[in-house]
């Protein structure tokens, strides 16, 4: 079953086409990997998926809604969450404070009741604590709780940031080049984290990245754009031997007539 259907998106910025007429489907609970050179469209794709920019023409629907014309954090209360090329998080905020300020759109809490210290308030609050803890055992930073997010290390900011994305309890997760800048032993870590949202959360991914061992490893469908537009769709042995996609990546003569 698809939970996110792309049908022929198209992105200008003035005379500049982003992305021209790409349609995806993304079945549920699955991991697809979006992917193709500097320049393909790739956060321009997340960008209108997201709401931040609206799509010249085409149409995204989750379970069958249209996205199109909504405001971002309207796309974000429908369940779609994303975390960023350039890694945004609260640095002087603890990594327990970052987990809950993505929580923050699930809780039932009101300024006044915060304000005047309500019981039942309160004990919100002390829930939201309890999970975002969890939260941080879960993607392995339950022993950073009360350290500021700025100290920690790359490829543990990289990790607080997906955890701060699945606090909002997402449908679907968008990871903008979740390995960028990370050693091996960082992306293996992330690679099971992955895995582990889709099957424990429940959450299908959606990720741009350009490492493509982990493409290769984790995706069970790719998408390849090229000058915004869409080259090639297939599971990653397909990808992989596909010219288009040799060519789109290593320039034309780079395959072997055969
Ligand atoms: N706000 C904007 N205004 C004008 N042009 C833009 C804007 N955002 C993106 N572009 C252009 O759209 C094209 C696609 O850019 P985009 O950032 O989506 O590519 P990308 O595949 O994400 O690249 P990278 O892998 O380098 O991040 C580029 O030519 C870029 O300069």
């Amino acid at each position: 079953m698809n939970i996110l259907e792309v049908n022929h998106l198209t992105k200008k910025f003035g005379g500049l086409t982003a992305t021209s007429d790409i349609t995806m489907n993304i079945e549920k609970n699955s991991i697809t990997a979006v992917i193709g050179p500097n320049g393909a469209g790739k956060t321009t794709f997340f960008n209108m998926i997201t709401a931040v920019y609206k799509p010249t023409s085409g149409d995204i629907l989750l379970n069958g809604k249209s996205l199109v014309g909504l405001k971002p954090h309207q796309v974000s209360q429908f369940g779609i969450t994303r975390t960023f090329q350039n890694i945004r998080l609260f640095n002087d905020m603890t990594v327990l404070e970052n987990v809950l300020v993505g929580m923050h759109q699930n809780l039932k809490s009101h300024w006044v009741g915060t304000l005047l210290q309500l019981p039942h308030i309160r004990r919100i609050e002390e829930n939201a604590k309890i999970e975002a803890y969890d939260i941080l055992k879960y993607v392995g930073l339950d022993k950073y709780t009360n350290e500021n997010a700025g100290n920690l290390a790359y490829g543990a900011q990289r990790r607080l940031e997906i955890g701060r994305a699945i606090a909002a309890k997402p449908k679907i997760l968008l990871l903008d080049e979740p390995a960028a800048g990370m050693n091996p032993k960082e992306t293996d870590r992330l690679t099971q984290l992955i895995y582990d949202l889709r099957t424990k959360l429940d959450v299908t991914i959606i990720l741009i990245e350009h490492d493509m061992k982990l493409v290769m490893k984790i995706s069970d469908f790719i998408y390849v754009l090229d000058h915004g537009e869409l080259i090639a769709s297939g599971k990653p042995e397909e990808i992989r031997s596909n010219k288009r996609v040799i060519e789109a990546y290593l320039g034309k003569g780079a395959v072997a007539n055969d």
